[in-house]
């Protein structure tokens, strides 16, 4: 048995704008107006600021709905803290709770058009969750030019633009700097293209009720102490399975970063043609031969073995796939398996027997699935739902779904990962918290946050070989 099953924990919710709204009707509903929520908003939004920036000039764009209404009260808040404050509204308020925040605005209200001058410091109070089709064109440029103008560009709730729900951009954002939302982070915080716009991200609580939602954003995950008297195949035993002579390192990869992610036991499956290349590399990493399904599947099959990778630079072995499966033990599915199985998801779902994790990049899912429709989330739980399996759709905002619905965003990583074989060290480190005892949809948030954690401490330079030597540290940090 692996040592007492790590905890990943920190998920935070995420919304959507209709989940935003019911939440926001639920605080009414208790007696709570909503101009109060408003006042709530504002203010917090005006204490984020006045927290993030020096006292600068200031220029709050009002929009017709409640965002514009929020922009009202952070204008007269700032204002109060002493800080020069002008204010330029698209149109009148339109709804009761934002024409009382504008009645509380006592100053000057420009009319926002092409002459409205620049300030060091921008806020884009225009649209937020009520957003629902592109801004128009003059509107657009005006705020192109104002951002330009500015030093520094703040969103309230989101950069006005992007589409809540999917991270679409509808019309051009402006690139903030700092982003204050309210009770909960909306899908576009996440989601690129709408995430490259947010800048720093502050959830300001309203007191609206705890949001639960089977979205969730991942946090940092902890894990329970190795028992003092554990022995390394408590710590979890992984097998990669290896490729042929001429592309042996993309298991070798996977390999080190299951050791390094703390399986206590890691052999190396390879083909006997590449045990040569193999033997060359391998230290501490366990090497032995496998040439047939039957070699593969009898490894699987030891008591003592606990996760199985199968995929990176695997070649064209469906039969070893499919030996693997057989076996029902947690595996991790990568990079090959998805072109030996392309177009043919039914038949790969049927084969899988246990617990398992698929992590495609986008053309591997499209290979594999097809071209799904809706959101990145949307697509990623309607291909859990299909497969029976965890699904984790690789990217700069990479999407985890499992087929009971819920679904993960991984925030946590940088673009430094962008590089070839960083794939492969994402598998490994999965296929260790498998064969620890982790439920698999919870492996494979805990896998993309460490790979994540380690991208960042990589930063400019960064090779995959470099990952596994990180993840030391990585995991030191988590206490
Ligand atoms: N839901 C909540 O719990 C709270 C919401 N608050 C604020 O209220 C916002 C939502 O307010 P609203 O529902 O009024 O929505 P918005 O203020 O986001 O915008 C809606 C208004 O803009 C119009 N509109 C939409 N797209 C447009 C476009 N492209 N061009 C021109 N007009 C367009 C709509 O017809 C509507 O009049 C939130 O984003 C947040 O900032 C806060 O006051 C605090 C509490
Ligand atoms: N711009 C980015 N920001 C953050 N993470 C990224 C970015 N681009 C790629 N990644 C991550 O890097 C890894 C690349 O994996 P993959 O495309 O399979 O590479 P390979 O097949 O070469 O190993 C994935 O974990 C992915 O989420
Ligand atoms: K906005």
């Amino acid at each position: 048995m692996p040592d007492s099953s790590p905890l990943t924990g920190g998920h935070r919710p995420i919304v959507t704008a209709a989940e935003m709204r019911a939440l926001e009707a639920a605080a009414i509903a208790q007696g709570v107006s909503e101009f109060e929520l408003m006042a709530r908003a504002g203010h917090a939004a005006a204490r984020a600021i006045i927290a993030y920036a020096a006292p600068a000039d200031t220029l709050v764009l009002c929009g017709p709905g409640n965002n514009g209404g929020d922009g009202y009260v952070i204008a007269l808040a700032l204002a109060e803290a002493g800080w020069p404050v002008r204010v330029a509204a698209l149109a009148p308020s339109g709804t009761d709770t934002a024409r009382q925040a504008a009645e509380g605005w006592t100053g000057p209200v420009e009319t926002l058009d092409k002459a409205t001058a620049p300030a060091s410091l921008l806020v884009d109070a225009l649209f937020g969750i009520g957003l629902t089709r592109p801004l128009d064109g003059r509107l657009s440029a005006i705020l192109a030019r104002l951002g330009e103008g500015a030093g520094t560009r703040v969103a309230i709730d989101l950069p006005s633009g992007v589409a809540t729900d999917d991270g679409a951009c509808l019309s051009p954002p402006l690139a903030c700097d700092l982003c204050i939302s309210f009770g909960a982070a909306k899908p576009a915080h996440y989601l690129h293209p709408a995430a490259a716009h947010v800048g720093r991200l502050v959830i300001a609580p309203i007191g609206l009720a705890p949001a639960h939602s089977d979205l969730t954003v991942i946090g940092k995950p902890r894990f329970a102490a190795l028992d003092a008297d554990t022995h390394k195949y408590r710590r979890g035993h992984v097998l990669v399975v290896g490729g042929p002579a001429h592309a042996t390192g993309a298991a070798r990869l996977a390999a080190l970063a299951a050791q390094r992610a703390g399986a206590g036991y890691v052999t190396l499956l390879s083909p006997s043609a590449a045990l040569a290349a193999n033997a060359a590399q391998l230290t501490g990493v366990v090497l032995a031969e496998a040439d047939t399904p039957r070699d593969i599947a009898k490894a699987l099959a030891e008591p003592r073995a606990g996760a199985l990778v199968i995929g990176p630079a695997l070649g064209p072995e469906r039969h070893k796939v499919i030996a693997a499966l057989e076996v029902g033990k947690p595996v991790v599915l990568d990079a090959d398996v998805f072109t030996l199985f392309a177009n043919d998801a039914a038949g790969l779902a049927k084969l899988i027997a246990g617990p398992a994790v698929l992590t495609p990049h986008d053309g591997e899912f499209v290979r594999l699935f097809g071209d799904l429709p809706g959101s990145k989330v949307e697509r990623v739980c309607a291909a859990a739902a299909r497969i029976g399996a965890v699904v984790l759709l690789k990217g700069p905002d990479t999407v985890i779904a499992a087929p009971d619905g819920r679904a993960a965003i991984n925030a946590h990583a940088s673009s430094a990962l962008a590089t070839a074989g960083s794939g492969d060290v994402l598998a490994g480190i999965i296929g260790a918290l498998l064969a620890r005892g982790l439920d698999p949809f919870e492996a494979a948030c805990a896998g993309a946050w460490l790979h994540g954690d380690a991208g960042q401490r990589g930063g400019a330079g960064l090779i995959a070989e470099d990952l596994p030597g990180l993840l030391p540290a990585v995991l030191a940090d988590l206490a």
